[in-house]
């Protein structure tokens, strides 16, 4: 079986004993974000375990090499209404093909960066992109010394030139990699060519038109709820910075 050949059952078993199939893109079915966000992970887990030759894999082995609980695991895939056959697991070929369909690994996505500061050339050469199905088609930047130089082989070209570059290039999604003030505006222009898809690096919040998906990373914020969950284990590295003395805490809690 290839991926491109759906089996006629949908690839498995509901609870029950019946075959499961579901044609609808993710989008219809309201697969949550976070299940979206593993999927990519199941894959690329697939995708070594079918390179070792494996054929079929039980819940708790794709759990356990994807870094899942199994149960976590049967939840997402049930999104799919693929449930695995009992006994037996899941057929590794048909559920590399279900998972990239849905999350539309099949297809190449062409992205657009801008701003090819630090940050920005740092995503650009990040390889796991093209792994996992997005295409660099063009960087753009206003400083005169960056434009024309390659980064993974595509030049830096003049940000003044955008509307023409989105236009040759079509890019599905666009990376914001630029100073927080400039954020809106190339935000503004590149939704006015007809992006609809934006992840936002610049530590602003963006106003976009209702049908533009726009989404923001924030380093920051990640280590600040790290640090916030560190707190709570009380072996915080840091002295409080304000001293309570005892007479303060009884004041307090005689109130
Ligand atoms: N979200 C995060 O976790 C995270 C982490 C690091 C940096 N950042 C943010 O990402 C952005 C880039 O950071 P960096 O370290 O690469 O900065 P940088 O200064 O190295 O790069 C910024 C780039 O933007 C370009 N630029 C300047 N003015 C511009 C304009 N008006 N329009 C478009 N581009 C313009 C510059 O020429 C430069 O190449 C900043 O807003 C920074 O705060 C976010």
């Amino acid at each position: 079986m290839t991926p491109s050949q759906p089996r006629p059952d949908g690839g498995g078993l509901d609870p029950q004993g019946g075959p499961m199939r579901s044609d609808r893109p993710v989008a219809e079915k309201g697969i949550p974000d976070a299940t979206i966000a593993r999927l990519p992970v199941y894959l690329r887990t697939l995708n070594v375990i079918a390179d070792e030759g494996v054929t079929t894999i039980s819940s708790g082995e794709l759990a356990d090499a994807a870094g899942v609980n199994s149960a976590q695991l049967r939840k997402d895939l049930s999104y799919l209404g693929t449930y695995g056959t009992r006994g037996v697991g899941y057929d590794v070929e048909y559920l590399r093909f279900q998972i990239g369909r849905e999350i539309g690994s099949a297809q190449e996505w062409p992205v657009i960066i801008v701003g090819l500061g630090n940050l920005g050339t740092a995503l650009a050469n990040y390889s796991g992109f093209g792994t996992r199905g997005f295409r660099i088609v063009a960087l753009l930047d206003p400083n005169p010394a960056l434009i024309g130089r390659e980064v993974v082989g595509v030049p830096i070209a003049d940000l003044a030139r955008l509307e023409d570059v989105v236009a040759r290039t079509s890019p599905r999604i666009a990376v914001l990699a630029v100073p927080a003030a400039a954020a809106q505006d190339v935000t503004d222009r590149l939704v006015a060519c007809g992006v609809r898809s934006i992840l936002n690096f610049a530590p602003t919040a963006l106003a976009v038109p209702a049908e533009v998906n726009l989404r923001k990373v924030d380093l920051g914020q990640e280590l600040q709820i790290l640090a916030y969950h560190e707190q709570q284990t009380g072996d915080s590295v840091v002295e409080p910075s304000i001293k309570i003395n005892k007479s303060t805490i009884e004041k307090a809690t005689a109130s």
